[in-house]
């Protein structure tokens, strides 16, 4: 699986115009997916094209975008690899409108049969740049609440992907349920990541409760911009999601947000201003007072 999946990785990084690049413009996207992945892609492409429009460099779309499964068994039954039709396409959109692209798919897994729940970065080339395999499953069982066992239908990944240059900065991968996890988005920031970003299919009870915290938090003791893309709304008679797809820049407000009120596909564009993020981290120093020889984790 490792080498297979390194040698689809491009290596357009040298090509990227980034030091004049301080402020540009992210856009975050919502929607409702289906089982249907035509559909599904259609939405993204279309989301693609108008982030492009609206002058964002970069669109960060949510979680399984590809579907969101009815049944059990179809986690497996559609998953693609990641060089399949549905990265074809999602490739060619990024290619069509000269934007990058974080997405959140299936990613077929031959060896377990169960997909890795993926994180994939596309270039405004078209090329696959970097890819992170969620580490954390959602197994959980709260009373009136989710009730959810991703491990019995998803491959756990087994390593923390190094952030990757972007237009918007340095980008860590994470995944949804990852969010309540602060030492992946510590590790992040430790690899000198800017931006973090968290596709999500939220539920809607832990969304009302923890999401916009959770959110806000990573950003403030990361100090990085944390982009989360959202799914919302109701999937299948058993499934619905939170949404409130965000930005959120180094001090922890939120920049630009999508509308709770509405299903219908959307994007938020904001800024990411890394003239701004240098100044939070110069301003509250927390990363020259950790304390590594109390918290060894951090001791380089
Ligand atoms: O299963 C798929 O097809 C896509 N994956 C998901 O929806 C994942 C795993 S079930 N959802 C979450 O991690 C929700 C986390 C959450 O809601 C929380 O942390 O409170």
């Amino acid at each position: 699986m490792q080498e297979s999946f390194s040698s689809m990785i491009g290596s357009p990084l040298s090509r990227i115009n980034l030091p004049g690049a301080r402020r540009t413009l992210a856009a975050v996207a919502q929607f409702c997916g289906h089982l249907d992945m035509q559909k599904n892609l259609q939405t993204c492409v279309a989301l693609i094209g108008s982030a492009a429009q609206r002058g964002a460099k970069m669109v960060f779309l949510p979680e399984a975008s590809d579907f969101i499964p009815e049944r059990r068994d179809q986690s497996a039954q559609q998953a693609q690899p990641l060089d399949g039709p549905f990265m074809k396409e999602i490739q060619q959109a990024a290619k069509d409108n000269s934007i990058w692209v974080s997405i959140g798919v299936h990613e077929q897994h031959t060896i377990s049969g169960h997909p890795f729940n993926t994180n994939a970065v596309v270039s405004d080339e078209g090329v696959l740049t970097q890819v992170y395999r969620k580490l954390h499953m959602f197994d959980v069982n709260v009373k009136d609440g989710p009730r959810m066992s991703e491990s019995q239908t998803t491959t756990r990944g087994d390593q923390i992907t190094d952030p990757v240059d972007t237009p918007v900065g340095k980008l860590g991968l994470a995944i949804c349920y990852d969010m309540r996890f602060p030492e992946l988005a510590q590790q992040l920031r430790h690899r000198q990541a800017q931006v973090l970003c968290y596709p999500s299919a939220f539920t809607e009870p832990t969304g009302a409760a923890h999401w916009e915290v959770l959110l806000r938090a990573r950003a403030i003791e990361t100090q990085t911009y944390v982009i989360a893309a959202a799914h919302i709304g109701k999937h299948n008679s058993k499934r619905s999601s939170y949404g409130d797809a965000m930005i959120v820049d180094p001090w922890g407000s939120v920049v630009a947000r999508c509308p709770r009120n509405s299903t219908e596909p959307a994007i938020a564009v904001g800024e990411i201003n890394l003239e701004f993020l240098d100044k939070c981290r110069s301003d509250i120093p927390v990363f020259t007072h950790k304390r590594p020889d109390i918290f060894h984790e951090f001791a380089s």
